[in-house]
């Protein structure tokens, strides 16, 4: 806050989530569902409470390697370099590294990942700054299912879709839910896609059970 006062949006939240479970988190807007997210992943310093994977405290874990396992995936997403192969591989040149990511993987692996992942589409060569933005979802989404998280936190992510490409990054997330066991936090506004596994609802006293 500006006069440097303190504000609690959420407490009480407290949430186990299984391999390869697709969690929705609802809420209305300002409710904290990206704060929430951001948590999950360590990337809010405001936040407090206690995370673990498979049953590791995330204090064993520096935020960075966390990071590599928490995965969390903004709703603009970030692509860097001049083509998709280069978005692709840029994890792999960074200074922390998941032991999954020592070795850049060569154009034939990305081709058969990307075929893999229903985006045969997006040539490798293309410049990213000519890709969609359903493109950019998908590429986004690949890039971090290379460096193999085990769990994924997307925010949004397919807010600014058309419903195609919506639909296409659903078939994604489910894709590596069944197939890669990862664990997947969606922040979604828009309607029921019908592949997550639970929704939930975040206010002031915590996660709430909206079906089931
Ligand atoms: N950096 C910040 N400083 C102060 N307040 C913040 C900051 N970031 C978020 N907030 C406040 O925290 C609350 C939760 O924001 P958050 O973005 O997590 O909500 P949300 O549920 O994701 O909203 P939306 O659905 O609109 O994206 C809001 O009241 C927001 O104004």
């Amino acid at each position: 806050m500006p006069n440097g006062s303190k504000k609690t949006i959420f407490a009480h939240v407290d949430l186990t989530v299984q391999s390869g479970e697709i969690i929705d988190i609802t809420g209305p807007s300002g409710c904290g569902k990206s704060t929430l997210l951001t948590a999950f992943a360590r990337l809010n310093r405001y936040s407090t409470g206690q995370l673990a994977l498979h049953g590791i405290s995330a204090k064993q874990y520096s935020p960075a390697k966390w990071r590599t396992q928490v995965a969390y995936i903004p709703q603009q997403p970030i692509l860097i370099g001049e083509t998709v192969a280069d978005a692709l591989r840029m994890p792999f040149g960074m200074r922390i590294r998941h032991p999954a990511q020592s070795h850049a993987p060569n154009d034939l692996k990305l081709e058969q990942l990307l075929t893999t992942l229903g985006c045969a589409d997006i040539e490798m060569q293309r410049p990213i700054h000519e890709l969609s933005g359903g493109q950019a979802a998908r590429i986004s989404l690949a890039r971090t299912l290379l460096t193999k998280p085990q769990v994924l936190l997307a925010d949004e992510v397919d807010a600014a879709l058309d419903p195609d490409n919506a639909y296409l990054v659903s078939q994604l997330l489910q894709h590596i839910a069944t197939h890669e066991h990862v664990s997947i936090i969606r922040v979604r506004h828009s309607a029921d896609d019908g592949i997550a596994t639970r929704t939930l609802i975040l206010n002031p006293e915590g996660l709430h059970h909206v079906n089931q």
